[in-house]
């Protein structure tokens, strides 16, 4: 049994992190940290994890999460890059569900994070875990930068587009939509009830911090070419998903998207495309690792819309996690992570 530890276990990641891994036959949470819990059980803060984890929470210390195999970070950006020097010195892997280690440029964290990158030699060696497109590399690296929730509903979304270059590049929009969960489980006015129900706007028109991290990765898969993304996030009255929108010109008008769609993905165990016509629906992937989307060009013209659905705290966060986990210790990768969404 790998020894696993959890830092940040009384957010929502962390404990849709301790959901997913009780059930792993492979694995055992060995530590799970909070600052201002210490000393609390676990299963007194989430009832809903009674009988399953008998662990209490404790202060972050290097000694005890240097007995694990494997740590996870579900804290606030920033935080990681403090402890994961230490911890890559003591040969410990790492996933990462923050964006400390997601961009590969020091300068642009600090110019979209405000801060200075406290370990900006660590960057080169940290992966982007997104196995869809990095998995060989995964499968080697001792840390793994999870990706966010909105770059991976949007990068899997564009990627057999842009990898086949079929996509003008040039003019890629993301309109995406997002459940409250995604804002976290600290107190903030946004995600009251009466704020957040009935209600819906977009944010960070101007400049979102994900902005970045998808248009570094959309870069990667057209080889290095320089892309032009629109990127609007919307705040919408649901606790989990995200609905991605995206829209783009086919270069080539002959080319059957559906086809392609299937293909790039045939053997991807948490994609799902939709047959021809197909909408997805965030309830469907409630849950659940899945990235289930569609393809369409209305009116047989030349733009082509994708669709894509995720669970903003599984394949958006946790889920992916754990897939990335399983990839980097040679585990199946879909251990403990193929479950049918919730219905409703
Ligand atoms: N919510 C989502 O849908 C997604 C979130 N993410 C990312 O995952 C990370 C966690 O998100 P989420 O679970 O929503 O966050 P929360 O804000 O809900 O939880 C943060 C956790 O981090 C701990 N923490 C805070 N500051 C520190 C610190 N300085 N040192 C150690 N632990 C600390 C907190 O516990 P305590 O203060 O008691 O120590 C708490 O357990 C974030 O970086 C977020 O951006 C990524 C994808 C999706
Ligand atoms: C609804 C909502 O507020 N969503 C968050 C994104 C959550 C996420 O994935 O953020 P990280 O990159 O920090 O991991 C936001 O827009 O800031």
């Amino acid at each position: 049994m790998y020894k696993i530890g959890l830092v940040g276990g009384t957010g929502y990641t962390g404990a849709e992190l301790m959901r997913l891994l009780v059930n792993h036959p492979q694995v055992k949470l060995h530590a799970i940290t909070s600052r201002t819990e210490q000393g609390i059980a676990v299963a007194d803060m989430f009832p809903s994890l009674r009988g399953f984890v008998d662990l209490c929470f404790t202060n972050p210390s290097i000694d005890t999460l240097a007995e694990c195999d494997l740590v996870f970070f579900a804290t606030p950006n920033g935080v990681a890059m403090k402890l994961v020097p230490e911890l890559l010195k003591e040969g410990i892997k790492i996933v990462d569900l923050a964006a400390d280690f997601r961009l590969h440029d020091p300068d642009v964290w600090e110019q979209w994070y405000g801060c200075a990158h406290t370990c900006p030699e660590v960057l080169q060696q940290a992966v982007y875990g997104l196995p869809e497109v990095n998995r060989e590399l995964i499968k080697k690296a001792q840390l793994v930068a999870n990706p966010g929730c909105y770059p991976t509903a949007v990068q899997l979304g564009f990627l057999p587009l842009i990898e086949q270059g079929l996509a003008d590049i040039s003019y890629l929009i993301a309109d995406a939509k997002s459940g409250v969960s995604g804002a976290g489980r600290g107190v903030k006015v946004g995600s009251l009830l009466c704020e957040a129900s009935e209600n819906m706007a977009a944010y960070g028109v101007t400049g979102h911090r994900h902005l970045p991290e998808i248009s570094q990765g959309l870069q990667q898969m057209a080889k290095g070419q320089p892309v032009g993304l629109t990127f609007v996030p919307h705040l919408t009255p649901m606790i989990r998903g995200i609905h991605a929108t995206l829209y783009t010109r086919v270069m080539n008008k002959q080319t059957d998207l559906q086809a392609l769609f299937e293909q790039r993905f045939a053997d991807e165990p948490f994609v799902d495309v939709l047959p021809q016509g197909e909408h997805p629906h965030t309830r469907t992937v409630k849950g659940t690792n899945t990235c289930r989307m569609a393809v369409h060009r209305p009116q047989n013209g030349e733009i082509v819309v994708v669709l894509s659905a995720i669970d903003n705290l599984v394949k958006g966060a946790a889920g992916q996690a754990i897939q990335n986990m399983n990839i980097m210790l040679g585990i199946e990768e879909a251990q403990s992570l193929l479950v049918p969404g919730l219905m409703p």
